[in-house]
């Protein structure tokens, strides 16, 4: 009887004994898995990464445990940097040397340690290229294991999303395939109207600000050139460019102004989740346009061909990753629209100060623009006459192409060029600005805005070639290309049979590098009718 008592209470009494020693049994290895994941994840992998580059004579500053070379950054930076300059004066020659004042840690290194060197930012290990040959053998590397890093997306979500900009492998090609077609050449010659009307309308408001100031206004003429580039990205991806349209672009301006630079970079784990008052902001501006986007999309539809209804087709078919259909089409759109208002944008705003601080080059461009347009419209025929424009262009996007680094993530071993191979987890960064002013590639007049150096081609101008890299490099080199320059040719030669622009004296030459190369304070200039 008692045994059989017994038997019953054994269930009764035990088992929650050993519910509970099992829960913390799993409790504490569950504990010991995550600390031995951090452990591998934190110190041994970023190790074993480091001393695999630095085996194939790829060397670094020495990092520390967590933080990487975080602590290095903020001594040199603390040291280094530029403080903002003063208003500039039109007596001293415009200083085009930025990198040192931008990120002056990769020029330090770059004298310590050669032009290839390795650094970690937390548990992500870098390798930074800056010489030309190694430029050249990653630009020949077509392999897809040359990715997007993972970063991006995560320290970009609420700007980049799941787009072209960071997915990786079949994903990025189905994207690739469904959105370069759409920039193909014929597609950008198709834009060349819609180009003229929005540049006739920033002419036109030049020329009411020009009078009413009594000959010579002083312009700050970033928000006109973001409007130019806005209504020509408009109608291209959405066949028009209307009220809600325009409240898209200015909320994706607002989105780029409150994304603020990675904190990969700025040095804050995790910082991303935090409910800042920032990424509150940007949490609801995205959602913002994620509305806008859909109620555009219900009204394209009636609208005919446009590159949303593209992206609308592709989104049922192909390789979508881990992206919804809905994503696809949203995140691309969004992705692009930020890309085509704010790179040629900023990259003409960088123009027209270049071209204002050098008025024997802005007069050359002007005299080649009248002779060949005498008076007539512009066509496509006649800007693809104009070669003293192409100098100038090229030379405008060697020395500030707006776009900050050419990034990439070894999704597996990759091998660049015979010599090296850039283990699986290595993030690369190449960094145009600092390859488009290094002496040894361009000469010694490599901080000259000199556009006479591309007479004889790039092959003429850089000793190797493929490291001027304004695009990119590879099989990820920027499909918007073809628009990009051909919405600088037609803004400048818009402009200069008008205008003639020199600095304002309230311009400050101050380069900012937050998601894009840019100028803090916009671009002041003081313009007259010629
Ligand atoms: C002067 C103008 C422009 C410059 C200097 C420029 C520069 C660049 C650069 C450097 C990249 C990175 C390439 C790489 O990672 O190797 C890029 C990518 C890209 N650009 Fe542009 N861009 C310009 C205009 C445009 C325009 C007008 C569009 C049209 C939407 C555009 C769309 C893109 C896209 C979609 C990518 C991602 C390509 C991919 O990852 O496959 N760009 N651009």
């Amino acid at each position: 009887m008692e045994q059989t008592l017994l038997l019953y209470a054994f269930p009764a009494f035990v088992v929650p004994m050993f519910c509970m020693m099992d829960a913390f049994l799993v409790f504490v290895l569950s504990m010991f898995c995550m600390m031995i994941y951090g452990v591998y994840d934190f110190i041994l992998r970023p190790k074993y990464l480091r001393a695999k580059l630095v085996k194939q004579g790829i060397d670094g500053p020495t990092p520390t445990l967590i933080l990487g070379n975080y602590p290095d950054i903020q001594k040199i930076e603390s040291k280094e940097r530029a403080s903002d300059a003063t208003a500039y004066n039109s007596n001293e020659s415009l200083s085009l040397e930025c990198c040192s004042a931008l990120l002056p840690e990769l020029s330090q290194w770059t004298m310590e340690f050669g032009k290839n060197f390795t650094f970690a930012l937390g548990k992500t290990q870098f390798l930074y290229v800056g010489d030309g040959d190694l430029v050249r053998e990653m630009s020949l590397c077509k392999t897809l294991d040359l990715g997007k890093p993972s970063y991006m997306r995560k320290e970009r979500g609420p700007l980049l999303g799941k787009g072209i900009l960071t997915t990786s492998k079949e994903a990025w090609v189905h994207q690739r395939k469904t959105i370069a077609p759409t920039f193909f050449v014929d597609k950008v010659k198709n834009m060349l109207g819609t180009m003229l009307d929005s540049g006739d309308t920033l002419v036109k408001s030049w020329e009411k600000l020009v009078e009413t100031e009594g000959g010579i206004a002083d312009i700050k003429v970033d928000d006109y050139v973001k409007t130019f580039t806005s209504s020509v990205a408009s109608i291209a991806m959405f066949g028009r460019y209307e009220a809600e349209e325009q409240v898209l672009f200015s909320k994706c301006r607002d989105l780029m102004e409150v994304s603020g630079s990675p904190t990969v970079v700025d040095g804050r784990p995790f910082y991303r989740y935090y409910p800042t008052k920032k990424h509150r902001e940007q949490w609801k501006v995205e959602k913002e346009i994620y509305r806008i986007i859909q109620d555009i999309d219900k009204k394209c539809k009636s609208q005919g061909e446009s590159i949303l209804q593209t992206l609308v087709d592709a989104s049922d078919k192909g390789e979508l990753g881990s992206c919804t259909p809905r994503q696809f089409i949203i995140d691309n759109c969004k992705e692009l629209c930020i890309v085509a208002m704010e790179v040629p944008g900023i990259t003409a705003i960088w123009g027209l100060m270049l071209l204002a601080a050098h008025p024997e080059w802005q007069e050359r461009a002007r005299a080649e623009v009248l002779e060949i347009c005498g008076g007539q419209s512009l066509d496509s025929e006649k800007l693809n006459k104009m070669k003293v424009m192409k100098l100038i262009i090229q030379e405008i996007i060697r020395l500030y192409s707006g776009v900050g680094f050419t990034a990439r993530e070894a999704l597996a071993d990759v091998n660049i060029g015979k010599n090296i191979v850039v283990p699986k987890g290595v993030n690369i960064w190449i960094w145009p600005a600092a390859l488009h002013r290094d002496r040894e590639l361009w000469g010694p007049d490599a901080l000259k805005f000199n556009p006479g150096r591309f007479a004889n081609g790039i092959p003429g101008a850089c000793k190797i070639p493929s490291s001027f890299t304004p695009f990119g490099i590879g099989p990820r080199t920027c499909p918007g290309m073809n628009l990009g320059i051909m919405e600088l040719k037609v803004l400048y030669a818009l402009l200069l049979p008008k205008f003639s622009f020199s600095i304002s004296p309230n311009y400050r030459h101050v380069p900012r590098f937050d998601v894009l190369l840019e100028p803090k304070y916009g671009v002041q200039l003081l313009v007259r009718r010629v």
